[in-house]
């Protein structure tokens, strides 16, 4: 089967596409190479492309047909919520309008099934702490509205011409599956505390007193591998029975706090981290943790590694690139 990646090059996209190289399926990537890169795709097929650029529509089509591809899993996309908040109209081009054309193209070419990364920046500031899809998704950024929209567009689109849309809305995603595919960009917590620690600074910790069990954030951390599985789970769902429509959460439903984190990072590496306590950042929930349960009873898919597990994986690319810390 021939398997359409857009953003593949990208930090998630790239442990899918070796996952689906290994299961010795055929992937073609369709990425602009903004914030991805292309050595991590392997033997794929590289097509270079912003997906919300002018003309994407008929070159996407166009590449479909070519490669005669089944499925498409669509990654590409902006991701700081700060920025969306600053640019708005930026992320509605770049997130909505790629994902027209990557849905329009799908219609054009006869390709109906479709993975979307979504988010669970979807739920904006639940007033439950463990999370589950059939609540009302109210997003507080621009860059969750992004993602809501798209799903609204998938849910439009299996109506009308009978697309199978999975929406996959991830938690908080971190570590690495091999260590040369680590997270590049130093925009999460996890990459965040090791590159301060890096450049001989002490990392930040955003709040002590949220109404939690050690006044930290309480966050649903996915280990990367376990994620990157869920698509293949959810690729072979949509290759059953007609499914037109469905949204899961992909987290563990298990909560830890940002001082756990920390401290377990510490533990793994042998670092001693003492972070400064800074104000509140904008926009945080206190918590937010997603129920597992319906893509476990539907995919069968469960997170396997625990916290140690995805810092140790962290840890050990971290060490395996460029900016090495000696402990
Ligand atoms: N990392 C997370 O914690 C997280 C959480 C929830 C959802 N997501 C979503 O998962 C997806 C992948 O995230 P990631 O962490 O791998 O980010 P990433 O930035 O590493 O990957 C995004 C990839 O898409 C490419 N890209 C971006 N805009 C493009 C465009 N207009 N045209 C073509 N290519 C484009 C980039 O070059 C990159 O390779 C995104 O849709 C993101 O919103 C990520
Ligand atoms: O240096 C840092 C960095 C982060 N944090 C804290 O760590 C927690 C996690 O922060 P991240 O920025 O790693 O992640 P978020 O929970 O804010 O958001 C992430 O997960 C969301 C879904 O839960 C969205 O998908 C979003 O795109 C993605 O960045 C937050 O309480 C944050 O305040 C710190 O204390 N210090």
């Amino acid at each position: 089967m021939t398997i359409l990646v857009t953003g593949g090059a990208g930090y998630i996209g790239a442990h899918v596409v070796r996952l689906l190289l290994e299961k010795g399926e055929s992937v073609v990537v369709v990425d602009d190479l903004s914030t991805g890169q292309a050595g991590r795709i392997g033997n794929a097929t590289l097509v270079e492309l912003d997906v919300a650029g002018p003309q994407a529509r008929e070159t996407l089509a166009a590449t479909l047909r070519e490669h005669s591809v089944e499925a498409v899993i669509h990654f590409a996309a902006r991701k700081q919520v700060g920025e969306s908040v600053q640019r708005p109209a930026y992320y509605y081009q770049q997130n909505v309008n790629g994902f027209v054309n990557v849905v329009g193209a799908m219609e054009d070419a006869g390709v109906d099934r479709l993975v979307f990364s979504s988010s669970a920046a979807t739920y904006g500031m639940p007033s439950v702490s463990v999370v589950e899809e059939k609540l009302h998704a109210e997003p507080i950024n621009p860059y969750g509205e992004t993602k809501l929209v798209g799903e609204w567009l998938g849910r439009a689109a299996s109506r009308a011409w009978g697309l199978r849309f999975v929406a996959l809305r991830y938690f908080n995603v971190a570590g690495a599956g091999w260590d040369d595919l680590g997270d590049p960009a130093v925009l999460n917590l996890v990459p965040m505390v090791l590159d301060r620690i890096a450049r001989g600074e002490s990392p930040r910790l955003f709040g002590d007193d949220y109404p939690t069990p050690d006044g930290t954030c309480v966050r649903d951390y996915i280990h990367v591998l376990d994620l990157a599985k869920a698509h293949i789970a959810a690729l072979g769902y949509l290759g059953g029975d007609e499914r037109p429509f469905d949204v899961f959460n992909v987290g563990t439903g298990e909560g830890s706090s940002v001082r756990e984190v920390i401290d377990g990072l510490a533990r793994v590496s042998g670092l001693t981290i003492d972070p400064v306590v800074e104000p509140r950042r904008a926009g945080d929930p206190p918590v937010l943790v997603g129920s597992p349960e319906r893509i476990n009873t539907v995919m069968g898919w469960r997170g396997e590694a625990g916290l140690d597990e995805i810092l140790e994986s962290a840890w050990s690319a971290w060490q395996a690139g460029p900016r090495r810390i000696d402990v």
